[in-house]
């Protein structure tokens, strides 16, 4: 064999080698993602999956900081987030816009991974949160059914992990997999709302309160931090529906309702108990404070006029019961708790219905919880 064909024969070998190190990197590298990726599929919570795009495991991908923008016109999201009594203001790497404008800037030239250098002009308000500016940038597109639904941005401090032109394979296919995942998650969310949604006020039913009342009494006696309820039941409503008809009542319980709301915290839990009564409980909330709110809610209904077609312009007024828990932290509550700190709003609200109506009365302090029930 001549000298040269010794060195193309070496060469040959060299890009066979290179050739094969690349198919093992780029094997493991599928490992990883396909490993991420399963993850996501496999999780059933809209939350666990947003926190898990927004931490990836390390030993998965080796990004320095990740951030999700979700597109949310009607608020969905959120709600449905702090519902589940998440404080949006601890996840700075969610962020929601209402406007499609803003995901469509990011890919104004096409709906496809966009890799480069980090510009203040286009990526600071997607890695704000993350204090040092990352150097290099994936944006990924996450496209349902040819439609943007939001975007994932990857950030790196290493200029060359995401640069213009290389291929993007993976980073395409795990877009897709979590824009899939969002909106299964969004869809899951949906439907076991369904059943927890009153159809009338569009807030929680009374099965959802109930779920959340188990949840809220254990999460206060292992904060030992104070949980108040609150039972609010409209005054003589009965006289609304004799003396305006059904739609009208319809009507002043839909608004009743969103005064209620607007006076609340986003993670406070409201629900139609039935009928025309409310309840409504609130975590980290004394007595006192409960009082306060519930003092709020009652002077906003009581000053709202309704003003329904053919009839004079008329008020209503609300009775509220307040109860409050406050047990010792790692207190193991009693079975009952969550019934009790009903009955006790509700005996509450009784007195101030005897009382005269439109009017807050809240159990005495005698009465607080978790001191009088002995730990199971
Ligand atoms: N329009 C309408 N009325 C409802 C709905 N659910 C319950 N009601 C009415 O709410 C009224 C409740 O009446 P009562 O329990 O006697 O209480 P009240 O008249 O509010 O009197 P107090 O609670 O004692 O102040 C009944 O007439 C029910 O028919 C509803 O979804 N829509």
């Amino acid at each position: 064999m001549s000298k040269d064909q010794h060195a193309h024969n070496r060469l040959l070998k060299q890009r066979l080698a290179d050739f094969m190190d690349e198919a093992r990197h780029n094997e493991r590298k599928l490992r990883r993602f396909q490993s991420l990726e399963l993850k996501l599929i496999g999780l059933n919570s809209i939350l666990e999956l947003i926190e898990a795009i927004l931490r990836p495991d390390p030993g998965a991908v080796n990004w320095d900081m990740v951030s999700l923008l979700l597109f949310d016109p009607e608020y969905e999201l959120q709600r449905i987030l702090q519902d589940e009594g998440v404080k949006l203001e601890g996840m700075p790497g969610l962020m929601f816009v209402a406007g499609m404008e803003e995901v469509e800037q990011l890919y104004s030239a096409s709906l496809f991974p966009s890799l480069g250098g980090y510009r203040s002009s286009k990526h600071s308000k997607l890695f704000r949160h993350a204090g040092k500016k990352p150097a290099s940038v994936a944006l990924l597109p996450l496209v349902r059914y040819g439609r943007l639904i939001g975007s994932l941005n990857i950030g790196s401090h290493d200029a060359d992990k995401f640069v213009r032109g290389v291929r993007t394979d993976f980073l395409e296919h795990f877009a897709a997999v979590v824009a899939i995942c969002v909106e299964n998650g969004v869809n899951l969310e949906r439907l076991k709302r369904q059943g927890l949604t009153d159809t009338l006020t569009a807030i929680n039913n009374r099965r959802f309160f109930d779920q959340r009342l188990k949840e809220e009494t254990e999460a206060a006696g292992r904060s030992g931090k104070p949980l108040s309820c609150m039972l609010l039941d409209v005054d003589h409503f009965k006289r609304v529906n004799d003396t305006y008809g059904h739609q009208v009542g319809d009507l002043v319980l839909r608004e009743v309702a969103s005064i209620i709301r607007a006076q609340l915290r986003g993670s406070d839990v409201l629900s139609r108990y039935g009928g025309e009564e409310f309840s409504a409980l609130l975590a980290n909330t004394d007595t006192e404070e409960a009082e306060e709110v519930a003092e709020r809610i009652r002077r906003c209904i009581e000053e709202r006029v309704f003003n329904p077609p053919d009839y004079e312009p008329f008020n209503i007024t609300i009775s509220i019961g307040v109860s409050t828990l406050k047990a010792a932290p790692d207190t193991k509550l009693a079975k009952g708790v969550g019934d009790h700190l009903i009955g006790q709003a509700d005996r509450v609200l009784y007195d101030a219905k005897a009382g005269g109506r439109n009017q807050v009365q809240c159990a005495p302090a005698s009465c607080a919880l978790g001191e009088s029930l002995s730990p199971a």
